[in-house]
C-alpha cells in the first residue's frame, strides 16, 4: 500500500440508504440526446460507421457545420411525460440522461456558455421537464456529464505549455460552475454519471477533481458518483494506485458484462448497453446486430445475478420522438418485468455455483432464490446446488404459484428441478423458498441430558 492523498476515500461498498436504493434498482434507462441526434449518423447523404454521437469528430464533416446544428434544434415532438411513461412501463427504476455530451451542447440553459438549448429555436430547458416527468413516474434521475467539451476553446487533451495550463485553469472553473449549476437546478437528482475523463489534461487534475467531488457530495448528501470521474495523483483511473475503487460504483462495464463474481471485486457496478452494437445517439441506419428483447433480458438477468444494474440506452431523434424499434423493445421488456420483476428489483448475487440453464438471483435480506431460466436443457432437468445445510421448502413458477415443482434430491444440497415442458418460448423464473436445515431434534434432546 502506498500513501495517497487523492485516491479512494472509502474501501468497500457504501452502506447508506441512498446507495442501497441505487443497488436495488436492477434496471435503468440511458438516454443519449443532443445535436448529434439530428444527423443520426448521416451527413451529406453519406452514412458513417462510427458511433453517431461522435459524428462531429469524423473526417468529412466541418466542425462549424456541425456546430450550426444548434440553429436547427427544435424538438417539437419532445414529450417528457411520454418518455417517462415508456420507461415506467419498461420497468426502469432510474434514468441516466445526457445533460452535455462531448460536443459541449447543453440541454439546460447554462449560465456559463451560450452553446445551449437557450440559443436554439427550442429555447426551453429540456432537463427540468425530464427530471419532473421521470420523478413523477417514480423513476430516479442521474445526470450524465462529459468533462471533455469540444465546444469550449479552453478544453485541452493535454497540458504541454504555459498557455495550455492557463486555458485549462479557465476550463476547470467552467466545469465546476456547470456541475454546481446542475446540482442547484435539479435538486431531486440522485447522482452524476461522468464521461470524457480519459485525456491527460483532466487525468492530471487529481487534487482539483478530488476537491470538487468532496464539494459536490457536501452540496448533495447521498450523491452517487462512479469510478470514471477522477484519477488519483498517479493518474490511476477507476482503481487507485492501491487497487481501491474510486467513487461509489465501478463504471467500467460499458457495452460489456462481467462473467464471474470475482471480476466485480465485491463492488457495486452498472453496465450501460446499446441496442445496436455501438450506437448511443440516434442512428438512422439502425444496422448490424440489433439486440432482441430476449437477449436484453438475458443481459439484465446476468447483471443482477452478479450484483450489478443493467442500464439500456435509448437514442431519441432530433425531433424528440423515440424510434418505434426502441419503443417496442421497451414494451416487451416491460411485459416480462410485469410478471418477473420480483426476481430483479432488490436482488443480488445468490452465492450459488452458476448453472448453464441461466442465472440465480437472491432477494436481498432473505433466503428467497430466483432461477431465471434462459437456456432450457433438452433433459428438462435444472440442476441446483445450494449451500450445505440448506433445503428447498417450496419451488414454483413466478407469476403462476400453482405451478409447483418437487425437487429431486440427487445428493446433499444438490437437486434437479424437472420442468414439465421443454418448449418454453421465452425466459421464465422459478422461485425457490429455501431454509437452513435445523439440527436433528433427537440429537438436541440427547445434548440436553
Ligand atoms: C474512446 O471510446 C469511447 C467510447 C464511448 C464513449 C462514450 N461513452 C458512452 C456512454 C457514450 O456516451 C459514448 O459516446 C466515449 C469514448
Amino acid at each position: 500500500k502506498v500513501s495517497l492523498v487523492h485516491g479512494a476515500h472509502r474501501t468497500g461498498r457504501r452502506t447508506d440508504a441512498a446507495m442501497a436504493r441505487w443497488r436495488a434498482y436492477g434496471l435503468g434507462q440511458f438516454i443519449h440526446w443532443g445535436l448529434y441526434s439530428i444527423p443520426g449518423g448521416e451527413w451529406d447523404g453519406k452514412t458513417y460507421n462510427g458511433a453517431a454521437e461522435w459524428i462531429r469528430s469524423w473526417d468529412g464533416i466541418t466542425k462549424s457545420a456541425y456546430d450550426s446544428l444548434i440553429y436547427h434544434f427544435n424538438p417539437v415532438k419532445f414529450d417528457a411525460t411520454a418518455w417517462a411513461a415508456a420507461a415506467q412501463q419498461m420497468g426502469a427504476k432510474y434514468v441516466t440522461i445526457t445533460t452535455k455530451h462531448h460536443d459541449g451542447f447543453c440541454l439546460w440553459p447554462s449560465k456559463y456558455t451560450s452553446y445551449t438549448v437557450a440559443s436554439s429555436p427550442y429555447k426551453k430547458d429540456l432537463i427540468k421537464p425530464l427530471v419532473d416527468a421521470y420523478n413523477k413516474a417514480g423513476i430516479d434521475v442521474i445526470l450524465y456529464f462529459s468533462i471533455m467539451d469540444w465546444s469550449n476553446p479552453d478544453w485541452r487533451y493535454d497540458i504541454k505549455t504555459k498557455d495550455d495550463s492557463i486555458a485549462f485553469e479557465r476550463f476547470k472553473k467552467f466545469t465546476r460552475n456547470q456541475l454546481l449549476e446542475l446540482l442547484e437546478r435539479y435538486p431531486t437528482t440522485k447522482g452524476l454519471w461522468f464521461d470524457g475523463t480519459w485525456d491527460n489534461a483532466w487525468v492530471k487534475q487529481a487534487a482539483f477533481a478530488d476537491e470538487l467531488e468532496t464539494e459536490m457530495r457536501k452540496m448533495r448528501p447521498g450523491l452517487i458518483i462512479g469510478s470514471r470521474f477522477r484519477a488519483d495523483e498517479n493518474g490511476k483511473r477507476h482503481f487507485d494506485t492501491n487497487g481501491q475503487l474510486m467513487g461509489d460504483y465501478e463504471q467500467g462495464w460499458e457495452r460489456k458484462i462481467p462473467n464471474t463474481i470475482t471480476e466485480v471485486h465485491g463492488n457495486d457496478w452498472d453496465c450501460v448497453m446499446t441496442v445496436p452494437e455501438n450506437q448511443w445517439g440516434y442512428n438512422a441506419a439502425w444496422k448490424g446486430h440489433i439486440k432482441t428483447t430476449d437477449e436484453l433480458l438475458e443481459m439484465l438477468a446476468k447483471c443482477v445475478s452478479l450484483d450489478g444494474n443493467f442500464v439500456l440506452n435509448f437514442g431519441p431523434k432530433g425531433d424528440g420522438s423515440i424510434r418505434k424499434e426502441e419503443l417496442s423493445l421497451a414494451r416487451e421488456i416491460g411485459d416480462w418485468m410485469a410478471v418477473n420483476q420480483e426476481a430483479i428489483y432488490g436482488c443480488e448475487y445468490a452465492g450459488l455455483e452458476p448453472q448453464n440453464w441461466g442465472y440465480f438471483t437472491k432477494k436481498t435480506g432473505t433466503d428467497k432464490i430466483y432461477m431465471l431460466v434462459f437456456n432450457v436443457p433438452v433433459s428438462g432437468a435444472l440442476r441446483v446446488k445450494l449451500p450445505v445445510q440448506t433445503s428447498i421448502s417450496k419451488a414454483y413458477r413466478l407469476g403462476q404459484p400453482a405451478q409447483t415443482f418437487v425437487p429431486e434430491e440427487i445428493q446433499a444440497s444438490e437437486s434437479f428441478i424437472h420442468l414439465k415442458t421443454t418448449s418454453e418460448k421465452h425466459p421464465f423464473v422459478i422461485v425457490l423458498e429455501t431454509a437452513k436445515k435445523t439440527e436433528n431434534p433427537k440429537v438436541k434432546y440427547e445434548k440436553a441430558k
